[in-house]
């Protein structure tokens, strides 16, 4: 591992410099890992995401110096998170990965079991490192951490409308209390007055509360980019580093601010919607699409009594919109604009599953009817559908919205398709109707 030095102080550019340095970054969801790749690639990184370990070699050989592994790791049981994430790990550092990055959700979304902290442990034990950072922030998307309470548009965690989520409802805001249960090691909280310190000092102040016995967590505030700045310079010298994708842009690559990844060449090819996402987000952007364009809302009780059937009702539908018009993106929703989706009830996980099989086969069929460009709304979504599609890396093709951007890759037969893989909360309004605008 290469050691820095800490960084800066306060008042220049606090941003730490990477040069030549490989990231290799694990990510616990799909859309997390090109949200993150989006801001390594703002950071002067060439970031490239493949969605499974075996695929990390050719990722280094072609030339990335930030591979993105894209685990489905978020809701899975415990072991498998842990086991998936250290097959990462290993891969990544076999290919030159010099510091690694554990991305998670900004909202810290965790099941009650939660894999975060497990994880998190797994990889300092692995990486042998007395302590780490976790940096949930990201301001451009409204995610802000105050004396380590997470904020969603100024509103607590646990008042947003997260609370609802269908599989990590967060009823809780304070991260500490999120991940203590879920971690072996001590959690600490990093107060925002001393992020102002400049990355100098916080980095000394680190160094002076890491324990020589007790492998320590701290839980960083930071409100504006620039203290992702400061704090990306104090943990420069980290080879361990964790949260949301808003900590990488306090990173610099070796590409400047002005590296852009080679774009990806736009294939002809028809349009579609997947979502799968609840989140509030998601269902405005369905709303606004649904004025706009054609709209059909998955039937889950009809896929409960034959999912052949539901799934050919859809790729009929889907068939005559495109037919009406070639230029269509029809939007296929698990979840519509009013539905209330109540977190508690029992049934949620098994539908959720049910709800990612169908959107992942109807991306294969549609695949397999000429759609080349597929908007997927929701991580687990993504993971299902992305699977489905063969995919196993994925270039980067430019920024929609802060954290969301096209990416292209070949899947199963070598089809080329491009893919906006959308976090949930993720987006404006108009994205359902306007990213095909922004088509590389
Ligand atoms: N009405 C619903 N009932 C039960 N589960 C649902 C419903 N709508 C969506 N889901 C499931 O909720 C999960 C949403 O997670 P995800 O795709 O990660 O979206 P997000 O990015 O909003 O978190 C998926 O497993 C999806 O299948
Ligand atoms: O950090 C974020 O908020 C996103 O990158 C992310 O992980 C979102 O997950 P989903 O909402 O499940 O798509």
């Amino acid at each position: 591992m290469t050691k820095r030095d800490g960084g800066s102080g306060a008042g220049g550019d606090d941003r730490a410099e990477q040069g030549g340095v490989m990231i290799g970054a694990i990510a616990d969801d799909f859309t997390g890992a090109t949200d993150l790749a989006s801001n390594l690639v703002r950071s002067g990184y060439r970031a490239v995401v493949v969605t499974d370990a075996g695929a990390v070699c050719g990722a280094a050989a072609s030339g990335a110096d930030a591979i993105v592994v894209a685990l489905k790791s978020r809701t899975a049981p415990v072991a498998d998170a842990v086991s998936h994430s250290l097959d990462a790990l290993t891969a990544l550092r076999d290919a030159g990965s010099e510091r690694v990055y554990f991305k998670y959700c900004s909202t810290f979304d965790s099941t009650p079991e939660g894999t975060i902290g497990p994880v998190l442990d797994a990889l300092m034990e692995a990486l042998d490192v007395r302590s780490t950072i976790v940096v949930p922030s990201f301001p451009a998307n409204g995610r802000t951490v105050y004396k380590q309470h997470l904020f969603v548009h100024g509103e607590l965690l646990e008042h947003s409308p997260m609370r609802h989520h269908p599989l990590t409802p967060m009823t809780r805001s304070n991260v500490i209390e999120l991940l203590q249960p879920q971690s072996g090691h001590r959690v600490l909280g990093t107060d925002l007055q001393q992020v102002h310190g400049g990355a100098s000092a916080l980095a000394e102040a680190w160094q002076r509360e890491t324990d020589a016995e007790k492998r320590t967590v701290f839980v960083v505030d930071a409100v504006t980019d620039a203290d992702l700045h400061a704090i990306a310079a104090a943990s420069a010298s980290m080879p361990l580093i964790s949260g949301g994708s808003g900590l990488a842009l306090g990173l610099r690559g070796p590409h400047g601010d002005s590296a852009t990844a080679a774009l990806v060449p736009a294939a002809d090819g028809r349009r579609v919607v997947l979502a799968g996402s609840a989140s509030a987000a998601t269902r405005g952007q369905i709303a606004h699409a649904l004025e706009r364009s054609p709209g059909l809302q998955l039937d889950i009780a009809a896929l409960k009594a034959g999912f052949n059937g539901e799934i050919a009702r859809v790729v009929d539908w889907a068939r005559g919109a495109w037919n009406a018009d070639e230029s269509a993106a029809p939007v296929v929703y698990a979840t519509g604009p009013a539905d209330q989706v109540d977190a508690s009830r029992d049934s949620h996980t098994d539908d959720g599953a049910l709800i990612e099989r169908a959107l992942a086969e109807l991306a294969q069929r549609f695949v397999e009817a000429g759609v080349r460009h597929l908007l997927v709304a929701g991580g687990e979504t993504s993971g299902a559908v992305v699977a489905a599609l063969g995919v196993s890396a994925l270039e980067f093709g430019g920024e929609i919205s802060p954290g969301v951007a096209w990416v292209s890759g070949s899947g199963a037969g070598g089809t080329r398709v491009n893919l906006a893989l959308k976090s949930g909360n993720f987006g404006r309004t108009d994205m359902f109707t306007s990213a095909w605008g922004l088509l590389p």
